[in-house]
Parts: structure tokens; C-alpha cells; sequence
């Protein structure tokens, strides 16, 4: 059977083809960059004032001069003054342009004012301090922020200082997500003895929306004719498909089938792993369908460790490596595969991150899921994980 590692390259090998958009700046939150941010002129683009101050020459204070008559004031946003007479001093406020003949700037707590006469009265005074020079940070042309960043408020106040009121950003796929089975009834329905309500597809909805995707929420009954209907028409409204339930061994599994007959390559079926096993992965040349085990937790580790870095590498996101924690007791798992362990996480004053096991009753059981921070990859070559190994984690 499939391993994990191989399961994952495959998905990686058919990732969707998204264009680039233009949006608002103030829409960019969350979506990731096309086009890097590059400096439309130097940061800072002036001299400018660090500190509310005044501003002398220093061969002034070198010649022993401490006292300096104020004869005027350089404000921000005012076009640059000129210290006339190298012997007094402009007051200074931060983030004005540095005036001509200033080339150090003394802060008011480091001066007594009285009768327009500033004081200094501090010793230790260096040449051109607090004056933030020209080109500094950055000069003009320099890269910013670069393709494939996820815009965050840093970036975006970037942007925003070199006039990009629209940026390039991938454009965000079109995701149906759909459950299927006949003992499902919607979040507002009451459930017959026999019946649940279905929490897959929101739980795959709330995930997506972490990637600013929003997705539209779908339902189809186990009947192969249904089944079929109603898929060849979401293939045709959407980029990907993402499904829930369907895909194992019962007699009203129809998903596989149904695919097949609709055209969808299958890239593989099952993955030597626990929980998710029976996941199937499926590409036209356009689209991509992921069809997902049922079983909650199942759906919950295949969104982790496939689907959503599927869609971050799709936005053209670099695939993050995985953070790692020690197990904090031994754990026996006998079947020679995957075995995903829902882990709860606590910091240690050593510096090290404990992973608590947390393996509950089952994948039905998605109630443990609360109390778990992540899924703990143990590899299938093995079945003794000792405590203080560390492996790595996936999700939430
Ligand atoms: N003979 C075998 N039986 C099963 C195997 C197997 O290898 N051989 N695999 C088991 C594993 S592992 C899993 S996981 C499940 C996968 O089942 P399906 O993908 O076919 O899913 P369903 O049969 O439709 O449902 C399974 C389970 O999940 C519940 N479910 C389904 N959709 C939702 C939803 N949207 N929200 C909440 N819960 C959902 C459903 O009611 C079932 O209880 O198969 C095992 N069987
Ligand atoms: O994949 Mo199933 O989730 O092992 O129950
Ligand atoms: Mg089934």
C-alpha cells in the first residue's frame, strides 16, 4: 500500500493552476503575493529626524559651545529649513527632514529651554546621532516583500508606503465541498435514531477559510445516478472538490466508481495510515477531486496532512517544514503503518515541546479532537515509540 511520504508527492505533483488578480491592498490580508513589493524610493527617502530635539552643528559643541539660541523650528512635513548661523540651533521634531547645516540632534530631555536659549546639559554628544540617514533601511528598487509571501499587516503597511493601492495575489480557488451519505440531516434538522448530523464538510469549510477560501457546501444521497448528476455538475462550477464519505468498502460506497465514470484519473486509493486509510485522490487536466474517508477524525488528518498543503503550495505558498515534539510517554502501535496520534502540546521550561498522547476511542471519535493540538506522525517501520522521541506534528 501507498506510504504517507508518497501519498504526499503525489498531491504535491497535481497542484492546481490559479491566474493572478489584482485586489485592493485593503482586501490582501491572508492572500499571497505574485508580484514582489519592491521600494519605489530610498526608506528613509530624506535625512530625517529621530528624535524631538534640537538641531546644531557640531563643530559648534566641539569648539565647547553649550548654550545655542533657537531661531527656529523644522516641523514635519514642512520643506527643509537652513541653520543660517552654525553657532544657534532649530528645535527638531521626529520625522521632519533634516535641515541644512544640522548634522546632530540633542533630545529636549537632554536640554534645559529658557529664554529661547537651549542648554545642553549632557557631555557625552556624538556626531550626527538621531538622524535616521537616507537610504538606510532600504534604497529605491530593492525587493520588499517577495513572491509567495502571505500578506500579513507588515506587509501591507509595506506596500501601502510605496503607493501599491493594488497588489497581485493568486486568485483563490472555486472548493465545493460534499457530503454524501443517507444517515446524514443537516446542522438545523433533528436526527432520527438512526441518523446523525453531518459536521465533515463545516469542519472542512472552517479550515479552508483560514486560506481567506470560501467554499459552498453540498449534500448527496448514496445513489449511484444522483451521485453522478450532481458531481459532473460540480466539477464543472469548480477547481477542486473535496468530498466526505463514500470511499470504503460498503455497498453504498459509490465515490470511487462514480469518479471513474465521470473521467477523474484516479492517482491513488488507500494510504498506509491510520486514520484516513481509504483516502482517494483524483485529477482531470484542470481539476482536482479529493474524496475523504468519513470517518470524522479521518477527515480531520487528511485535511491536515494533504489537503491543506495542497492548497497553500496551489496559492504558491513554500511548504513549511513540520514542527516537531517529544513524546511525552512510550506508545505501542503493532500495525505496520502511519499511525497519526492525536497529541495535546505543552511547553516545557527546558525549552522542549511535550506531545501528551491523546488516542481516544477511534476515528468516529471526533470529540477527542478538542482536546488535541495536533496529530503526531509515528512512522510505519516501527512499533515502539519511546518517551522523549520526537516526531513531527500536523494541524489543527
Ligand atoms: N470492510 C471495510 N470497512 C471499512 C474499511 C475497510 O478498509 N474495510 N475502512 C474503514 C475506515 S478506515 C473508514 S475511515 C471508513 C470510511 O468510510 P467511508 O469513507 O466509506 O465513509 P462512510 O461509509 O460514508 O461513513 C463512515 C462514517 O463516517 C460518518 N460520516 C460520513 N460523512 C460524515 C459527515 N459529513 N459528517 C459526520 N460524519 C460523517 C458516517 O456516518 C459513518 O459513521 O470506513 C471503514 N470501513
Ligand atoms: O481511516 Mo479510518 O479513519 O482508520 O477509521
Ligand atoms: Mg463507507
Amino acid at each position: 500500500m501507498l506510504s504517507v511520504a508518497d501519498a504526499f508527492v503525489i498531491t504535491q505533483q497535481h497542484l492546481l493552476t490559479l491566474p493572478a488578480e489584482s485586489i485592493p491592498v485593503t482586501e490582501a490580508t491572508g492572500r499571497v503575493l505574485r508580484e514582489a513589493i519592491r521600494a519605489d524610493r530610498d526608506f528613509p527617502p530624506f535625512d530625517r529626524i529621530a528624535m524631538d530635539g534640537i538641531g546644531i552643528s557640531f563643530s559648534a559643541y566641539a569648539s565647547g559651545q553649550r548654550t545655542f539660541s533657537i531661531i527656529g523650528r523644522q516641523f514635519a512635513g514642512q520643506p527643509q529649513q537652513t541653520l543660517t548661523d552654525p553657532t544657534a540651533c532649530l528645535e527638531v521634531m521626529t520625522g521632519a527632514m533634516l535641515p541644512l547645516g544640522v548634522d546632530t540632534v540633542i533630545r529636549y530631555e537632554d536640554v534645559t529651554i529658557a529664554d529661547g536659549q537651549a542648554t545642553i546639559t549632557i557631555n557625552d554628544i556624538e556626531q550626527g546621532q538621531h538622524i535616521h540617514r537616507c537610504a538606510t533601511d532600504r534604497q529605491a528598487g530593492d525587493e520588499l516583500v517577495r513572491e509567495g509571501m502571505l500578506l500579513g499587516p507588515s506587509a501591507v503597511a509595506v506596500a501601502t508606503s510605496v503607493g501599491q493601492a493594488m497588489l497581485s495575489v493568486t486568485a483563490l480557488p472555486r472548493v465545493a465541498l460534499i457530503s454524501t451519505g443517507d444517515e446524514l440531516v443537516d446542522v438545523d434538522e433533528t436526527p432520527l435514531p438512526y441518523q446523525i448530523r453531518r459536521s465533515n464538510t463545516y469542519m472542512l469549510r472552517a479550515a479552508l477559510l483560514s486560506l481567506g477560501i470560501t467554499a459552498t457546501l453540498h449534500h448527496i444521497i448514496d445513489d449511484e445516478e444522483v451521485l453522478a448528476d450532481n458531481l459532473a455538475k460540480l466539477m464543472a462550477e469548480n477547481d477542486l472538490l473535496i468530498l466526505s464519505g463514500g470511499v470504503s468498502a460498503g455497498k453504498a460506497d459509490f465515490v470511487p466508481a462514480v469518479l471513474a465514470q465521470l473521467g477523474v484519473q484516479k492517482q491513488f486509493h488507500q494510504i498506509a495510515q491510520r486514520p484516513g486509510k481509504p483516502l482517494w485522490f483524483g485529477t482531470t487536466s484542470q481539476k482536482t477531486v479529493f474524496a475523504l474517508p468519513g470517518n470524522p477524525v479521518s477527515t480531520v488528518l487528511c485535511a491536515y496532512r494533504y489537503v491543506m498543503p495542497y492548497l497553500r503550495a496551489s496559492l504558491g505558498l513554500a511548504i513549511a517544514a513540520p514542527q516537531y515534539a517529544q513524546l511525552a510517554k512510550p506508545i505501542t502501535f503493532r500495525p505496520e503503518i502511519t499511525y497519526f496520534l492525536p497529541v495535546r502540546l505543552t511547553s516545557e521550561p527546558d525549552g522542549r515541546t511535550l506531545a501528551h498522547p491523546l488516542p481516544g476511542s477511534g476515528s468516529a471519535d471526533f470529540a477527542n479532537l478538542l482536546d488535541a493540538d495536533a496529530f503526531m506522525e509515528l512512522p510505519a517501520d516501527r512499533s515502539e515509540f519511546g518517551a522523549g522521541e520526537a516526531f513531527p506534528l500536523w494541524g489543527k
